[in-house]
Parts: structure tokens; C-alpha cells; sequence
């Protein structure tokens, strides 16, 4: 099986997972794009949905499907999102798609975060993918050298030859070689220096269930 098939393995089953007559929370990346093409086949049985990006609001618009403002939303009873890496304990890293705050916004206000990943995604300790942290433009270079402190080395990341810019208007610093220890604690450490948005580690508030794609079938990993 190839990994897309991986991905729209998961992205199937995770419509088990949408509550009728509800909305729903959608993430963004590869995955995400799978499951939004099913839950396409089911817009009838829903409300809506909310998007993590600017990206996903078009993808779910181009289907049809009626893409609300969070602030609109009280209830989200479930939110469901593709990953970077995920540890055994539910751990994340996300933001590979640079679209980690709205993610963390969406993924705060819902009942259940759903996890969809293909089995690669799976590993013990989280950091060997690059750890993004959404900054805002003018503290670049404090916050990089702030980074750099806690270990691993900080890289703004460029897209098309210049810095990428993020659908919040800020930069994103990808932190490589890490080795993430302890999730909870980085997550602290790092949403306190000023000028931080958001890091792209979910571990305080992990996922709540995974479905891993492996080529035997979807395991459904509970948190
Ligand atoms: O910003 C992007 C998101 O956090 C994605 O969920 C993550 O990068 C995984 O993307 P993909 O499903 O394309 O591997």
C-alpha cells in the first residue's frame, strides 16, 4: 500500500468519528485533504465545519461544505487532524503545514481530538521532525537565540525563496535536532518566551484517540 492509501485509510475511518447534526473541526495537511474529500460524501448529515486554515476553509468550500468562524461555534464535539509525529502517549508534533495556531485554537475547543496518521508517523521520541514554533515577525532573532538555548538549532523557514508567512501574518522557526525528553515540559518552556505565538508540540493537550494507517489494517490507539 502506498501512503496515500495509508492516509485515505485513516481519513475513512475517522468519519465514524463525526457526530450528526453537529459541526466538526478540520485540520490541514495531506491527511486532513483525504478526510475532508469524505466528509464531503456525508456534508448532508452535518452542520458544518471549522476550519484550521486558510487552505482547508477553501478545500471544504470547494466541496460544498459550509465553513463557519470559530467564533461562531460553542460545541465542537470532535476535531480531527493529521500529525507530524505521534508518541504512544499521544504526544504530537504538528505544524509541518505551518498552520499549528489555528490548529491548537480549533483542536482547544473540542470535546475529542482525532488523530489521523500513516504508521510512520509513529515514534517513541518526538524531535527528530523539526519543531515549529509560530513567532511574530519583529522578535525573530530574540526568540531564535532564546530557542537555541533550550537546544536544537533554530531555522526560519523559507518558502519560495523568501521567509514563509503564516495565515496569522507571522514567521515560523523550525527547530532541528532535538530530542523531546518531555513533551509537556518543552511545551511550557517555549510558550513562555515572548514573542512566541505557538509551538507545534500538543502534549499537554494531546490527542484523545489515533488512527494509524499500517498496511494490515487502521489501529485505533486511546489516549
Ligand atoms: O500544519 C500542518 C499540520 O500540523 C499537519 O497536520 C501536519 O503537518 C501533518 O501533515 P500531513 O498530513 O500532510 O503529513
Amino acid at each position: 500500500m502506498t501512503q496515500d492509501q495509508l492516509k485515505q485509510a485513516v481519513a475513512r475511518e475517522a468519519i465514524k468519528y463525526v457526530v450528526d447534526g453537529e459541526y466538526v473541526g478540520v485540520g490541514t495537511g495531506s491527511t486532513a485533504n483525504f478526510f475532508i474529500d469524505e466528509l464531503a460524501k456525508i456534508k448532508d448529515r452535518i452542520k458544518g465545519a471549522v476550519a484550521s486554515s486558510e487552505a482547508t476553509a477553501a478545500r471544504l468550500r470547494s466541496h460544498g461544505i459550509d465553513v463557519v468562524e470559530l467564533n461562531q461555534v460553542a460545541i465542537l464535539p470532535v476535531y480531527i487532524d493529521g500529525a507530524d509525529e505521534i508518541t504512544p502517549q499521544g504526544a504530537m508534533i504538528k505544524g509541518g503545514g505551518a498552520a499549528l495556531t489555528r490548529e491548537k485554537i480549533v483542536a482547544s475547543v473540542a470535546d475529542k481530538f482525532i488523530c489521523i496518521a500513516d504508521g510512520s508517523k509513529l515514534v517513541n521520541v518526538l524531535g527528530k521532525f523539526p519543531l515549529p514554533v509560530e513567532v511574530i515577525p519583529m522578535a525573530q532573532a530574540v526568540v531564535a537565540r532564546k530557542l537555541a538555548k533550550l537546544g536544537g538549532e533554530p531555522n526560519l523557514r523559507f518558502k519560495d525563496g523568501k521567509p514563509l508567512i503564516t495565515d496569522n501574518g507571522c514567521v515560523i522557526i523550525d527547530l532541528v535536532n532535538l530530542k523531546i525528553a518531555d513533551p509537556v515540559e518543552l511545551e511550557r518552556q517555549i510558550n513562555q518566551i515572548t514573542g512566541v505565538v505557538t509551538v507545534g508540540l500538543f502534549a499537554a493537550r494531546g490527542a484523545d484517540v489515533c488512527l494509524l494507517g499500517n498496511p494490515d489494517g487502521v489501529k485505533t490507539l486511546t489516549f
